[in-house]
């Protein structure tokens, strides 16, 4: 592979999101001049004749799909035909105006939780599609499993070096905030910072706090993906994570001393654990020259610093 034109149109789907606003500023940091973004409310990536002139009109080297409908485990709980129609609708509408425009690299988004629920430990990329999934994401996955298919089809029906990659669990600057639709780190720095506040004696967490999970800065993230547009062309997807894994009751700690809040710690067994395990293997992303940068305390820390800064516009 070689470096992509810094000059080039490069539209980046969900731009204002944390993973795509992420990819800007990694961008127009490595120098690229020229990058495409449009809100949802300028360009729904559901309307398909809309999706198809936009990326005809502006003919990008590069197309990155950082859109979806994305959610923490309640919402993907309680939405699971949103999650299922929505990023079905524009991960197809993307990937075929993207052809119809001879769009010449095209890098897919989806998520570790395409891979099985029991899967061996660490989870390798050949796992997918060998068991059945976690119930409370199925249907999420299962959209994100036929964006993995259809780069494959793609690739084999028309030569398009077309990827797609599996982040692990993400978090950073931008994150969504929403007391209960967000994924547990921005959860947990919101309600601690709220109970430290308020001077609240306990702060109540999800599930059992036994599950495992592991954590990528978004910056790290966007780091990859850039990486891997200028150095990776397979057909399999490939996974982007740290390779480590904290308990969710050992993050709820460490969130409580990165927010300092002094007080107890309970945990709420009505909720959902989710998948017990999900820590990605991470050797063939690692084998091509890329690894994480940015530690989980210190990522914590700048994330809540940028959720206090921040406070009148962060999500949710
Ligand atoms: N967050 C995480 O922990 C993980 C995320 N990922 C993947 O990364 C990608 C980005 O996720 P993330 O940044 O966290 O999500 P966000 O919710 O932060 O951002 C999603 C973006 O998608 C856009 N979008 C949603 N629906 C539409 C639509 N109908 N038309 C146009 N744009 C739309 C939104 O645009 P607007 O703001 O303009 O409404 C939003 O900016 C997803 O594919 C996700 O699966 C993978 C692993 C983990
Ligand atoms: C990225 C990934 O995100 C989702 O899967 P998940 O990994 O289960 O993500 P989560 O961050 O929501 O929860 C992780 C763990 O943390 C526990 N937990 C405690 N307290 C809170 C809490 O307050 N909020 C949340 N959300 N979780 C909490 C919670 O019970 C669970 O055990 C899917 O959308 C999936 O589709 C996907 O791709």
């Amino acid at each position: 592979m070689h470096q992509l034109d810094r000059e080039a149109p490069v539209y980046i789907a969900g731009h204002r999101g944390l993973v795509g606003s992420a990819l800007w500023r990694h961008l127009e940091a490595n120098g690229f001049t020229n990058l495409v973004g449009w809100s949802s409310s300028e360009l729904d990536l559901r309307d398909r004749a809309a999706v198809h002139e936009r990326v005809r009109a502006l003919r990008p080297a590069v197309v990155i799909d950082a859109a979806a409908r994305v959610g923490g485990i309640l919402a993907n709980h309680t939405y699971p035909a949103e999650f299922l129609s929505e990023n079905l609708q524009i991960q197809v509408n993307l990937m075929d105006a993207a052809v119809a425009a001879e769009v010449p690299r095209l890098l897919f988004l989806g998520s570790s939780c395409i891979y099985p629920k029991f899967a061996e430990q660490p989870i390798r990329e050949d796992s997918l599609l060998t068991g059945a999934l976690e119930p409370t994401n199925d249907a999420y996955a299962i959209a994100k499993i036929a964006g993995i298919m259809q780069v494959q089809a793609i690739r084999r029906q028309y030569g398009l070096p077309y990827i797609s990659a599996m982040p692990t669990n993400l978090y950073g600057p931008g994150d969504n905030f929403h007391p209960r639709n967000s994924h547990v780190l921005p959860a947990l720095i919101r309600r601690f910072h709220e109970a430290k506040e308020s001077g609240a004696a306990s702060v109540t967490c999800w599930g059992t706090g036994t599950p495992k999970r592991e954590f990528l800065h978004v910056d790290d993230l966007a780091a990859a993906c850039l990486h891997l547009l200028e150095h990776y062309d397979d057909p399999q997807t490939i996974n982007i994570g740290t390779g480590v894994d904290q308990t969710i009751a050992e993050i709820a700690e460490m969130t409580a001393a990165a927010v300092d809040y002094q007080g107890d710690i309970e945990w709420d067994t009505s909720k959902p654990d989710g998948t017990p395990r999900k820590l990605l293997d991470v050797s063939r992303i690692k084998a091509t020259g890329w690894k994480p940068q940015i530690d989980l305390q210190t990522g914590l820390s700048d994330t809540y610093r940028w959720f206090l800064q921040h406070a009148s516009e962060v999500r949710g």
